[in-house]
């Protein structure tokens, strides 16, 4: 068998993978990278972007839903065959695109998962590759769910390659992904229902803003059926039955679509770790501060797949950044844990950046809560929204804000200001002198702040 050596083998080109190899390249090292699908990762090919290109045609039939009778008199029709070819322009263009770069920069390139065979040994491509460094950057998965019948279950791959909006579908599990697509199709006319397994959505923001959010997406069409424990799929001629446990009472549904968005779990199967001594379990690559194996010192782990990730784009990044650096320069950057602001982007949106009530109550001695509902302000009632909410946390010793969670059609980028703020320890009476926009979601904050 022929044999390769690299400085660096990076194993997953989505951003974490990208931003390791390219800039290990830069700084002279050999580098190959490897990936089993198409290359660019999932963001960019099935994630974020499309996902957002596709989202923006619900917000305007969502928006125009809002107005009508109040100007709008028929609304915008919208044929998702030619919202799937705009959003393809962007999708197709991304291998072919990602490639071309890594190759500029003189990357060699392997379209197959490798499997380790030693400790600084993988195969690939019938070949034997040895390198200084490997690099796990293979991401998340979805979460395969162990029912009968389990065969029929498309994922969020699917949802958003979907030819036409099916009349119904049931989505298992209320998370990011589960929700983003349940308001996606309910405003475009699909009959949405959500199986979710405890008694809440969106278990990681906060209840008060989460039960809005739940109600505001009721009234949008989405069915919410919680605490129920899904045993089977049966395929019907047309549709598609789900058998749940209800609290102990068996119960079905059908519908023409059912998506496992359960969660997503660390890409590794494939890569046989445990003969190069990685350790690793559902959380991921077992990794240190400087995002090291904690078992072969010849491994890093970056991006979704490294246990100290949080599985969103910019923290993939960012992690790929400390990995290229010390590979360059042993031990010279650590990942401390950055402040993350994250967003569902159904409508309204819903945002948060730093301590929720409770850990800020764990960590502070007083903390101040500053906590409305304000669906009656004007920047809602001008588009005839029915929830715009919050909730934001201050150190009172310091008056610097600690944690803040805002439920708003542009909490997106609202919650981008409280970011800002939080890092650089502006006080709320300093962000209160401030003068912003008017009418806008950030000058809000200001009445938001309000003793
Ligand atoms: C539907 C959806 C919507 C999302 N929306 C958002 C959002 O709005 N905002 C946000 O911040 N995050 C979002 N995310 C999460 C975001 O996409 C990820 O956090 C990000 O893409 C992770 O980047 P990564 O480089 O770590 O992994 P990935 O981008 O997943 O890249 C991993 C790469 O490794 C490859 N790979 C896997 N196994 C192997 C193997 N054995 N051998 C070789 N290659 C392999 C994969 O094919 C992939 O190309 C979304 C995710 C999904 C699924
Ligand atoms: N807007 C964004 O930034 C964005 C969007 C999509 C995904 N993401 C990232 O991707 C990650 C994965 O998203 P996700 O939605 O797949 O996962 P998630 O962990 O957010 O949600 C999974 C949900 O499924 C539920 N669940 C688990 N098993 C179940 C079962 N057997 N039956 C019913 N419900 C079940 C869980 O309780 C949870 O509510 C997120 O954590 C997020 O970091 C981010």
């Amino acid at each position: 068998m022929k044999s390769k050596h690299y400085d660096v083998f990076v194993i997953g080109s989505g951003i974490a993978g990208q931003t390791v190899a390219k800039l290990c390249s830069e700084n002279g090292l050999s580098v190959a990278i490897s990936d089993n699908r198409a290359f660019g990762g999932t963001c960019a090919n099935r994630g974020c972007d499309p996902k957002k290109i596709l989202l923006q045609f619900s917000d305007l039939a969502h928006k125009s839903n809002q107005l009508t009778g109040l100007g709008i008199k028929k609304a915008p029709k919208i044929s998702w065959k030619d919202v799937q070819s705009f959003k393809k322009k962007f999708t197709k263009k991304i291998p072919k695109g990602t490639e071309n770069s890594l190759s500029d920069l003189g990357i060699s390139m392997y379209h197959q998962s490798p499997k380790f065979i030693a400790n600084n040994k993988v195969e690939v491509e019938g070949k034997h590759v040895t390198a200084d460094y490997f690099v796990i950057a293979t991401g998340k998965i979805p979460r395969p769910l162990n029912i009968e019948g389990h065969k029929f279950l498309k994922v969020s791959d699917d949802v958003l390659n979907l030819k036409k909006v099916p009349k119904s579908a049931i989505f298992i599990g209320a998370g990011y992904i589960g929700l983003e697509f349940a308001y996606m199709l309910s405003v475009l006319g699909c009959k949405v229902t959500i199986l979710q397994k405890d008694s809440e959505a969106l278990s990681q923001f906060d209840s008060f803003l989460v039960e809005k959010l739940v109600k505001s997406l009721k009234t949008k069409g989405v069915e919410f059926i919680f605490n129920v424990d899904v045993k089977s799929i049966e395929k019907l001629k047309k549709n598609f039955k789900v058998n749940y446990d209800s609290e102990g009472t068996l119960k079905s549904i059908k519908s023409r679509q059912v998506f496992n968005t359960s969660g997503r779990i660390p890409a590794i199967e494939e890569l046989d770790l445990s003969l190069a001594s990685i350790e690793a379990n559902d959380t991921g690559v077992e990794v240190d501060f400087y995002l090291q194996s904690t078992t072969n010192p010849l491994v890093y782990a970056c991006g979704d797949v490294s246990s100290k990730s949080l599985p969103l784009t910019p923290l993939s990044g960012l992690q790929g950044y400390i990995v290229a650096h010390n590979i360059i320069k042993e031990k010279s950057k650590k990942f401390e844990n950055p402040l993350v602001p994250s967003n569902v982007f159904t409508q309204p949106n819903l945002a948060s950046v730093g301590y929720s009530e409770s850990e800020a109550k764990k960590r502070y001695k007083n903390i101040k809560i500053y906590q409305g509902d304000v669906s009656h302000w004007f920047n809602a009632k001008k588009s005839n929204e029915d929830a715009y909410a919050y909730k934001i946390l201050v150190n009172e010793r310091t008056d610097e804000i600690v944690g803040a969670h805002i439920l708003s059609p542009e909490a997106n980028e609202t919650i981008n200001i409280l970011t800002l703020a939080i890092n650089n320890k502006i006080t709320v009476s300093a962000l209160k002198k401030h003068i912003f926009t008017y009418p806008s979601y950030t000058n809000d904050l200001k009445t938001m702040l309000k003793d």
